[in-house]
């Protein structure tokens, strides 16, 4: 089998090639035009993609014999029985192409695709008045036919009046249905009964009344009002017994769910002969005259049917329909304008489902990722919310950059060794500065005289190592702090950390969150015991303290490299620089293609007064040269001119070196990456679209990478299966004690908790960094965070808890490995109004003049209303809200106000208007 072309698998699906390329390109497949070919495993990704609903559909119809005769003849009318191409593919192949066509005569066929060819005739008709009613208005959707409303056939009167003294200036309900004379000025044509842009229509007994009535199998005895159509079809009321669609093999219900344009209009479920309004089948036998409508019907009777089949009925509005595998991919920050746009839906009809979730969004509004997956659920799609790495990476490549790629693509050839990058952590005060100037200066000193340095964040020394000069690349920014942020960035910068510990202290704190964020890294650690000159320097105890953190010394049988050093009297740094070669040498391959543009990361920068933005950056790859076009995170520009450490001016950098840059637009942060690009449009676009991705980006709020709450839920859904915690508390104690308690707990085989960090004090940034780049949770025993701390947890979404009992932090993690802990949720009443008066208005659909009888109304609080006690719209909510001519925010007891419940327009004075909403009950 040769590779097959994307519009013969799209023919074969039953799609059109243009989604079958959408959705290549949603599976990150590639494919230029729908004649390009696809590898066969891409073909196969393809066809599962699509919902098989075809099939069992088809299959039944290909069946029964009578088909066959009339199919050859009639049915395809010359069309596109492509498949005869093959041979005489038996059976099977034409059997498979027939049914599209020649259903109509073969009602027993059932499956709903087929009906609408034969009651196309009707469907236009239907579907220009149709589809509006289904549109605006979700919360009344189907339920409530036409039952009891059309007998108001409210095109009664129309004669408006302009509602005199009511606070809006609009007809009154029982004004506007009053026969008598036409009033000017009434503003909207309340009863007007245009069925064009009525939404009511349907309802009220106009044509397109049966679509209201037509849901196969809804209500199968409900009166229908059309009852002019229903002559037409003689099958009209559903019979009760019909099959729904529903029952049939691989058919969801929803689907079948009536109003779509090409649902079964006729309600009839084409059983039967009689069931059907006959004209499709009647052409077919009368050959020709009928073959040609027919051809033109089931053209058309496939795309609706084709809608129908990718498309189903939520809230009253039509919605592509996923098959809840189908990625769709989103920026953080994305709003529901960009999902629609992802899967091909109507902003609008978004909005309309989200309120049927009970969330209010408008196109615009960035969600958050719980928002989306909910919405994604809703809608049959897996939503998956890109990272910030992903995003860049996917930023690039649209313009045509891919890195990995590149990397992928390097030769051994193209490689050449590049110098370890050096990151010297460790405790305050145990001389993690020092260490870095006795490295700098031992090594700067003996190539230049004078031996002016200049701190530009990072250096490289010389190391005389095996008999070769070896390069080290030194972040001379110490301390862990620069460390996180910049792996928070995802900047992966560090090739070795050198832990530094006092000789005279031992393993502090600091230290020891040190080493968990190395480790957590995946870096390489070489111990740096300092102050060995001091009194008191107890080099062993350091050794055999950080065994408990498993870093075992070399010594001790492990694979760590301990070297005593003086940074203060320049004892053993030559050792320790060897140590660090060693360990590179040992640990990491570390090459780089130096002969392409180059790629990086920004180390530090500062804004110059007289230079403008200076920026230091590692090269991580390619060489960097004076005049290339740049981009660093935000910042664009030419390379203006570089220098090293030394502040000597450079014309280029390779692989790992450092090197001070201007010319940049803006101040890069620190671990933001850069690359040289072929123009300087290029940087500047790419510089722009970062900028627009970042504030996206902060204007969602995006809420909670992982809770405790939905830990389970991220375990169910395959995404994690370890729970991270750091634990902080007031006392070692208590931390140690926590510790061994949750350690304790019985988890089961599927997850697993562990604790990446734990330490005594206040919750740090580098807390909240690590939290945020592990996606952990945080657990403060007796222990609070500073304001700054709060504020960038709840930037980046990570979930904080805090504890003054021990059994309590216990029971809530043991509830959340188990699943159980879940946010309770209380529905807290806000206020009722009564409608005293109905109002309506073209341009906001149904107004309740009401009065507030109890606490507030408030705009955009959820709602339900209630008619004699009984609730007859629920999930509703106070989209508008107005005193008088005004917007109001909110309503109180004692006040009248015009109350608009969007598109729900069942209203009738008396009812009552409640509004709630949902608050999260405190755990305690
Ligand atoms: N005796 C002795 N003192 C040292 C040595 N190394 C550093 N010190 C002293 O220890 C103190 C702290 O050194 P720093 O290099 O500032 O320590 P640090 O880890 O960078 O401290 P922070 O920047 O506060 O995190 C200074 O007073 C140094 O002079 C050493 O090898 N021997």
């Amino acid at each position: 089998m040769a590779k097959a072309r994307v519009h013969e698998i799209a023919k074969d699906i039953g799609v059109s090639s243009k989604e079958a390329l959408a959705k290549l390109q949603e599976m990150g497949e590639f494919v230029k035009s729908p004649s390009s070919t696809v590898e066969p495993p891409v073909a196969k990704k393809l066809r599962a993609a699509f919902p098989k609903t075809e099939e069992p559909a088809e299959k039944p119809a290909a069946k029964p014999t009578p088909k066959k005769p009339g199919a050859p003849s009639g049915a395809k009318p010359g069309a596109k029985p492509g498949p005869a191409v093959k041979p005489e593919p038996a059976k099977p192949e034409p059997a498979k192409a027939e049914p599209a066509e020649s259903k109509p005569e073969q009602p027993e066929a059932a499956p709903a695709p087929e009906k609408p060819a034969a009651e196309k005739p009707q469907a236009p008709a239907q579907s220009s008045s149709a589809p509006k009613p289904g549109g605006p208005k979700p919360p009344a959707p189907g339920p409530k036919p036409s039952g009891p409303k059309p007998p108001s056939a409210k095109p009664g009167g129309p004669k408006p009046r302009s509602g005199g003294n009511n606070p809006f200036g609009l007809a009154s309900e029982r004004e506007s249905t009053r026969p008598s004379g036409p009033r000017p000025g009434g503003g909207p044509r309340p009863g007007g009964p245009r069925p064009g842009n009525n939404p009511f229509a349907p309802r009220q007994g106009m044509r397109g009344g049966e679509r209201g009535g037509p849901r196969p199998g809804a209500r199968p005895g409900a009166p229908r009002p059309a009852g002019a159509e229903g002559s037409r079809s003689a099958g009209a009321p559903p019979r009760p017994g019909a099959p729904k669609p529903s029952m049939m093999p691989g058919q969801s219900p929803a689907p079948s769910r009536g109003n779509a344009p090409g649902g079964p209009p006729g309600g009839g479920p084409p059983r039967g002969r009689g069931g059907g309004r006959g004209r499709g089948g009647a052409a077919g036998a009368f050959g020709r005259g009928g073959s040609k409508s027919k051809a033109r019907k089931s053209k058309r009777a496939k795309r609706q049917e084709l809608e129908q089949k990718h498309t189903r009925e939520i809230g009253g509005v039509r919605v592509p329909k996923g098959d809840g595998n189908t990625v769709v991919r989103l920026r953080r920050g994305s709003s529901l304008g960009d999902f629609a746009e992802k899967i091909n839906a109507e902003p609008a009809a978004l909005i309309t489902v989200m309120m049927k979730l009970g969330e209010m969004a408008t196109a615009n509004q960035s969600l958050d990722e719980e928002t989306f997956h909910l919405l994604g659920e809703e809608l049959g799609y897996k939503v998956e919310i890109v990272s910030p790495e992903d995003e860049d990476r996917e930023l690039l490549e649209s313009f045509d950059i891919n890195l990995d790629d590149e990397a992928a693509g390097e030769s051994a050839e193209d490689l050449e060794a590049r110098a370890p990058v050096v990151t010297v952590m460790g405790h305050v005060d145990h001389g993690k500065t020092r260490l870095l100037d006795a490295i700098r200066s031992s090594k700067v000193t003996e190539g230049e005289a004078g031996g002016i340095t200049q701190h530009i964040g990072a250096y490289q020394v010389d190391v005389p190592h095996e008999g070769q000069q070896r390069a080290l690349t030194f972040i001379d920014t110490p301390g862990h702090e620069a460390f996180t942020a910049m792996r928070a960035r995802g900047a992966k910068v560090t090739d070795i950390a050198v832990l530094v510990v006092a000789a005279d202290d031992g393993v502090m704190p600091q230290t020891v969150e040190a080493l968990n964020h190395a480790k957590a890294a995946n870096v390489p650690v070489v111990v740096a015991v300092n102050k060995i000159d001091k009194e008191g320097a107890a080099p062993d105890k350091i050794r055999g303290q950080l065994t408990e953190y498993e870093l075992i010394p070399e010594e001790y049988g492990g694979d760590v490299m301990f070297v005593d050093v003086s940074a203060i009297q320049n004892i053993n740094i030559d050792e320790l620089l060897e140590a660090v070669l060693l360990t590179a040498d040992a640990a990491l391959e570390l090459t780089a293609n130096p002969k392409k543009a180059a790629r990086g990361v920004a180390i530090e920068a500062n804004l110059d007064k007289g230079r403008g933005a200076v920026a230091t950056v590692l090269v991580q790859s390619g060489t960097l040269r004076v005049g290339d076009n740049m981009v660093a995170g935000t910042g664009f520009g030419r390379v203006r001119a570089m220098f090293d450490d030394t502040g000597e001016a450079v014309e280029e950098a390779t692989p790992s070196r450092p090197v001070q840059v201007l010319g940049l637009s803006t101040v890069p942060r620190a671990g933001d990456s850069f690359l040289v690009t072929n123009d300087d449009r290029t940087a500047r676009q790419i510089a722009e679209k970062r900028e627009a991705a970042e504030r996206n980006a902060l204007l969602a709020k995006r809420r909670k990478r992982i809770t405790l709450e939905d830990f389970d839920q991220a375990v169910a859904e395959g995404k994690i299966d370890t729970l991270n915690l750091i634990l902080k508390g007031d006392v070692s104690g208590a931390v140690e004690a926590l510790e061994d308690a949750l350690l304790k707990i019985d988890v089961g085989a599927d997850v697993q908790l562990r604790v990446i960090h734990r330490g005594v004090g206040a919750i740090t940034q580098n807390d909240v960094n690590l939290a945020t780049v592990d996606n952990a949770v945080i657990i403060g025993f007796n222990v609070r965070p500073a304001e700054r701390v709060t504020s960038l947890a709840d930037r980046e979404g990570v979930d904080m808890r805090f504890y003054s009992v021990i059994y309590a932090a216990i029971d809530d993690i043991e509830a959340a490995l188990k699943g159980m802990l879940k946010p309770e949720y209380e529905e807290v009443q806000l206020g009722s109004a009564e409608i005293r008066e109905v109002f309506r208005s073209s341009k906001f659909g149904s107004i309740a003049g009401s009065i507030v009888r109890s606490g507030i109304i408030r705009r955009n609080a959820k709602a339900r209303l209630v008619r004699d006690g009984n609730v007859v719209g629920d999930n509703l909510a106070i989209e508008s809200l107005r005193r008088f001519k005004d917007d109001a925010t909110e309503v109180r007891d004692g006040f009248e106000c015009g109350i608009g419940l969007g598109s729900f327009n069942d209203l009738k004075e008396g009812d009552i208007i409640e509004t709630w909403e949902m608050r999260e009950i405190p755990r305690t």
